[in-house]
């Protein structure tokens, strides 16, 4: 199954998958979306908007994607790891904030709005 270029709303993200990998790329900035190099037996580590939100955008949250072929089964497990629902998100940084305090739900019920443009939206 090919997914739509995302990203994703956990703080991160553990990617397992068979044929490593094929098929998921990143977006970068100034190049366009590069495959994710595979490396056997290894697992990716995905940032996610809230280690974004925490680490005041040094940590970047990047947008991905994947894409398939009609030739080769792809497969793969994601697990997300997150904080509870009603946990407050700030920035962890004595530089000044550039995301205020939001809880996650209030996050998640945004990013269901306005999907990958949630963060510059809150950006301060
Ligand atoms: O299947 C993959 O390699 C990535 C899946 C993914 O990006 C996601 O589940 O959020
Ligand atoms: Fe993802």
């Amino acid at each position: 199954m090919g997914m739509a270029p995302h990203t994703d709303s956990s703080l991160f993200t553990i990617l397992h998958g068979t044929q490593p990998f094929a098929g998921l790329q990143v977006l970068k900035d100034g190049i366009g979306w590069v495959p994710v190099p595979p490396v056997s037996g290894a697992l990716v580590v995905n940032i996610g908007d809230i280690l974004h939100i925490l680490s005041n955008g040094r940590f970047h949250s990047v947008l991905h994607r994947v894409v398939v072929n009609r030739t080769h089964h792809r497969y793969s497990v994601a697990f997300f790891y997150m904080p509870p629902l009603d946990s407050k998100i700030s920035p962890l940084s004595l530089d000044p904030p550039r995301y205020p305090s939001i809880t996650r739900k209030d996050y998640l019920d945004l990013k269901a709005k306005h999907f990958n443009d949630t963060l510059s939206l809150i950006r301060i």
